[in-house]
């Protein structure tokens, strides 16, 4: 449950960086997502023509703070995006360094603490990361988004024992992974590993056939998921016969 909000796809896609907004309209479409994340930053940009184009699309928007480096551009940010999409969901990004984007913590938790005591519904892009995980639920957030590696690297889950540990550590806590995911494969994998969600941008936007890459990506998601749900097998040491060996005749 994300908030009051139960969707039925774990996919949640990003909208920047497409060739044109016919393509970003199909990869929506193609990914079955019902959940697409707007930055005010390119929204401002486009003067509402962007705007337009999303809300018509009958989904659920999630705006967020992208390229906001402090607790008071997030903030007013937040506050825009309030305004503009009239929600009360904002995706929280507060970056710590413009070559890592890697989150500040200190500033995120802070934000995410006025934002929610302000009534917001709390997105946060964080690391893995236990006790930042820790006080932003204290915070007011009522779900995580680790991310996988570094926004636009591509490189899949970067730490898979420490988002592991996250996952048996908030086990009642929805979480998703936000940011890194590069191939389809790689955002299996997270579902597998018993994550909620996946929210990824630019291995659609700047794939070439990025509508395709959008359905490649809905299915690996949901493969993932039902492996998670059906339950996978544990890994072993040793072989073991997977053919029974009773009743078998015996040749001398
Ligand atoms: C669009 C958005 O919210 C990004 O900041 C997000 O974190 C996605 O990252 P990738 O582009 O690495 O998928």
């Amino acid at each position: 449950m994300l908030y009051d909000f139960q969707p039925q796809s774990p996919f949640l896609l990003g909208t920047a960086g497409y060739p044109s907004p016919e393509i970003l309209q199909q990869a929506i479409e193609a990914s079955g997502t019902e959940i697409i994340t707007v930055s005010l930053r390119r929204e401002g940009a486009t003067g509402g023509a962007f705007r337009d184009l999303l809300t018509q699309l009958d989904k659920r928007i999630l705006p967020n703070t992208a390229g906001c480096h402090s607790v008071k551009e997030a903030v007013t940010t937040a506050h825009m995006a309030r305004e503009l999409f009239n929600t009360r969901w904002i995706k929280l990004e507060v970056i710590g360094h413009a070559d890592t984007l890697q989150p500040d913590p200190f500033a995120l938790v802070e934000a995410a603490t006025i934002l929610c005591a302000e009534g917001f519904e709390v997105f946060p892009y964080t690391t893995e990361d236990l006790i930042i995980g820790e006080k932003l639920l204290e915070a007011g957030c009522q779900l995580l988004m680790p991310w996988g590696a570094p926004i636009g690297s591509g490189q899949g889950l970067r730490n898979p024992e420490g988002l592991r540990t996250m996952r048996a550590w908030f086990n009642d806590i929805p979480l998703i992974i936000d940011a890194g995911i590069g191939a389809p494969s790689q955002a299996a994998q997270a579902m597998e590993m018993g994550f909620d969600g996946i929210l990824l941008n630019t291995a659609v936007a700047k794939a070439r056939d990025p509508v395709r890459m959008a359905a490649a990506f809905q299915d690996a998601i949901r493969a993932g998921q039902q492996a998670w749900q059906a339950g996978l097998m544990e890994k072993r040491d040793m072989a073991v016969a997977s053919t029974p060996i009773f009743g078998l005749a015996e040749f001398n």
